[in-house]
């Protein structure tokens, strides 16, 4: 029996990637710097698995910004119009201009899209392929690491994305092919790097299939088949380990069964019941290896072993146990680190603390489950099994999980609390009438730049270094300032600016009951971006107002409305650790409830418009249609629990990023906002589609730049956007704003961007005077 890690967490425990790589990106340290902080990583956590004793240890599961990226670079598929950059620059900055673009040296080259891995929170780097594709093993990455481990006397798994799932995730940039017809292409360049690997002494390779969790066409089933019989035929010395994640092989599995593999990869966290599927199939023998992904990689929660060890007894009863191997569900990449670094009682008490593990506990998991199952009867098992039993009924049992109230708000829900008073019409009659605005209204969607001395400040408050009085004026004056701003550029409805939250998510829930939050936990969400998920672990409920107090203080500096700025349940839900315990839509409607009552309170102290984000409802999504109405269901409502509370004349708006629309539009129409702003202008306005097919009947703000870059849009770009949307739709439904918020960008792009997206909009007014005139 062995231990199989799929991947280990590389931004480093204190972020030592992130800071490095920024500093690299200002100029402030050299490529070879950066090398050794990204080898510092690699050789730490090699060297901390194989002391926990995990026997199939990972390489090439470092990235200094994304695996898929990394794949583009080891497959040569670099877009034409960023390949010229190869002539003056390194590797290292083509790869860097891929991930963030390059504005600089006479260079403007534009990043590859970004999109969301699957149902996580993390985002990669969208392969761009062409008709006449070419490839060529252009970066040798996945050999180094394996001699790097190699020469630290390790034999690593090398981790690859398999050439299926890689061209399945990429996209046609023109038309008259398809992608998956490049496999023909792409495998000989596979196969290279597969000797490679081989001649330096690979014995194991995990090759990452996580398509195979998707309803597939018989186009990539072919295409499946296809390549893994070819590697079988030039390499059977090499053992392949096929390995699937974030749910079951569903209707792909009798495929999968056969396939000439050595090892398939379960994740049993997300699927439990395909292991019984397969054990009983007629097409398993029983002689491949079982990677049972038993410990949770999407979660933060200790292991149930007595749980897990029912399942190894399941499995043991057809696979011998030296074909057994004890997995997490997922790589560890998206898990926080190392909760021995948790050490604030306020934010982590030590009882909910008992109840968690971070990647590096979840390793030592792996060598756990696996001695248990070796040695049950030992007297350190039985004490391990009677330590984890004993602290998963504390859990249960425990006073500070359980909140009657709120379970019984949840159980006493009807539809009425999910229904606003009138429809649409009646409501966009009192709101005109309320709220007085011109044709094409100009807002933006929350966040001003959160710049170093915004994050230093709060980083001074953490540290006690400054009072929470100096800290509150410091956050009034940027407040002061931001409103300011925006009523000199005469945008219509402004925004508070966001100064005081760290994040969207973590901010309400270190507001809300039922949350803890950690000091440490970051996880990747892009390149050098981090995200410090809060974990839910109780009932949620609010006891105070969460953003009066900024969002009043705002309003009382202005005559122009300022909009109420919240997070939505389910983006809460989502970009959260939530409890194992009850159903997701269960803790959903409990934040829904929360959110409810801050939506009162707002609307109570004079806020007119209030905009409830869900960036996350798209990607929340289950990765199989036959779950789709299911979540849907519970997702909407949640929304609609959330915004219905209000009076008619109370504005809702909902705000959408990264998220492909067409799938959904039925749903989000049903969530019922009087104003949605999505993420429209890298696609061109494309995304707009769906809204028009439907006939979407609220008003809608399609985002007219693209707030990832730090270019500035030009007036000409947008009213071409802007006229697009005019085509469209009815003219009086058009908002004009950016994409998203604008966080991550510095003020002088800002205000040059949002002086030319206020001119627009006034021009489009006139336009549009222009054209009743005639
Ligand atoms: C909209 N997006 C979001 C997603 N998920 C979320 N949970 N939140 C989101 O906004 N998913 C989809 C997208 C992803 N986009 C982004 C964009 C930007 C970031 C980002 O900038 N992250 C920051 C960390 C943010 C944060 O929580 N900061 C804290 C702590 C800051 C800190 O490190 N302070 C230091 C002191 C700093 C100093 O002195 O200079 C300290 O405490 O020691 C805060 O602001 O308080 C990042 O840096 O990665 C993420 C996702
Ligand atoms: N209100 C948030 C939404 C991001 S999706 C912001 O502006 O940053
Ligand atoms: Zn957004």
């Amino acid at each position: 029996m062995k231990t199989n890690l799929l991947g280990y967490p590389r931004i480093g425990a204190n972020r030592a990637l992130k800071k490095a790589s920024e500093k690299y990106w200002q100029g402030a340290i050299s490529a070879e710097e950066l090398n050794q902080v990204g080898e510092g990583i690699r050789k730490e956590n090699w060297l901390l698995q194989q002391e926990v004793g995990i026997d199939m240890i990972p390489s090439n599961d470092f990235s200094f910004y994304d695996q898929v990226l990394d794949a583009t670079m080891t497959y040569g598929s670099i877009p034409k119009r960023i390949a010229g950059i190869k002539k003056n620059k390194s590797d290292l900055d083509l790869y860097f201009a891929m991930a963030r673009g390059l504005q600089q040296d006479g260079y403007d080259v534009t990043a590859l899209e970004m999109t969301k891995w699957f149902d996580t929170n993390y985002h990669f780097l969208v392969p761009e392929f062409t008709k006449d594709q070419s490839f060529e093993l252009y970066s040798t990455k996945a050999v180094d690491e394996f001699k790097e481990a190699l020469s630290l006397e390790i034999l690593t798994k090398p981790v690859l994305i398999s050439p299926v799932t890689y061209l399945f995730l990429g996209k046609e940039k023109e038309g008259g092919f398809h992608r998956m017809d490049l496999l023909d292409k792409l495998m000989p360049i596979f196969f290279e790097l597969l000797e490679q690997l081989i001649s330096a002494g690979a014995k194991y390779v995990q090759l990452d299939e996580p398509c195979l969790a998707l309803d597939l066409g018989d186009r990539e089933k072919n295409a499946v088949k296809k390549l893994y019989s070819n590697i079988a035929e030039k390499y059977p010395q090499l053992n392949i380990i096929l390995t699937n994640y974030f749910d079951c092989y569903g209707d792909n599995l009798e495929m999968v069964l056969q396939l000439p593999v050595s090892g398939l990869h379960l994740d049993l966290v997300r699927c439990h019941l395909q292991l019984d599927d397969i054990l009983k199939s007629p097409y398993f023998d029983g002689k491949k290896i079982l990677s049972l992904g038993l410990v949770d990689g999407r979660n933060v929660w200790m292991n149930n072993f007595e749980d897990s060890l029912v399942i190894v007894k399941n499995a043991l009863e057809k696979v011998n146990t030296d074909n057994l191997w004890i997995s997490g569900s997922c790589s560890f990449l998206h898990s926080p680190c190392d909760l021995d670094l948790e050490k604030n009682e306020e934010n982590l008490p030590g009882n909910i603390k008992q109840w968690l593990a971070f990647a590096k506990q979840k390793v030592k998991e792996l060598v756990v489950l696996k001695e248990l199952v070796l040695y049950p009867k030992s007297e350190w098992a039985i004490r391990n099994l009677e330590e984890n039993k004993r602290i998963f009924e504390a859990r249960k049992y425990s006073k500070s999980i359980h909140h009657p109230l709120t379970k019984n708000r949840v159980n006493k829900l009807s539809s009425k609390d999910s229904k606003r008073h009138n429809v649409f019409q009646i409501r966009r009659a009192k709101q005109v009438k309320k709220l007085n605005l011109p044709l094409y209204p100009t807002t933006t969607i929350g966040s001003f730049p959160q710049t170093q001395e915004v994050r230093s400040w709060r980083g001074r408050l953490k540290k006690k270094e400054i009072s929470l009085k100096e800290y509150n004026e410091f956050i009034k004056k940027e407040t002061e300032s931001t409103i300011s701003f925006q009523e000199d550029i005469g945008l219509d409805v402004l925004v508070h600016g966001e100064f005081e939250r760290n994040d969207m998510v973590e901010y309400f829930g270190e507001r809300l009951n039922g949350f803890a939050f950690s000091s440490y936990g970051w996880v990747q969400s892009y390149g050098s971006r981090c995200v410090k998920p809060p974990i839910i672990f109780g009932d949620v409920y609010r006891s105070k107002p969460m953003t009066v107090k900024w969002t009043s203080f705002a309003q009382s500096l202005t005559k122009k409305p300022v909009k109420g700025m919240l997070t939505g349940p389910v983006t809460i839900l989502q970009w959260s650790f939530v409890r194992n315990d009850q159903p997701r839509a269960t803790t959903c409607k409990q934040i829904a409830l929360a959110i409810r009552d801050e939506v009162k309170d707002l609307e109570q102290s004079g806020v007119n418009i209030i905009q409830i984000d869900e960036p996350a409802i798209r990607e929340g999504l289950p990765l199989r249609q036959e779950h789709w109405d299911s979540y849907l269901n519970w997702a909407v409502e949640s929304f609609r629990i959330s915004s219905s509370g209000v009076e008619d004349s109370t504005q809702i708006h909902t705000h959408m990023c990264y998220s492909e629309f067409n799938d959904i539009i039925k749903n989000i129409a049903d969530m019922d906002a009087d104003v949605i702003t999505i993420e429209t202008s890298r696609s061109e306005m494309e995304l707009l589609d769906a809204f028009v097919k439907f006939k979407y009947p609220n008003e809608i703000g399609p985002g007219v730049y693209d707030i990832h870059s730090a270019r500035i849009p030009t007036e000409k770009e947008m009213e071409l956007l802007l006229l697009k949307a005019t085509e469209l739709l009815p003219q009086e439904n058009i908002w004009v704003n950016p994409d998203c918020g604008l966080k991550t960008r510095d003020w002088p792009e800002t205000e040059s961007a949002l002086i030319n997206l206020v001119n627009v909009a006034k021009k489009m007014r006139t336009l549009s005077l222009a054209t009743s005139a005639e």
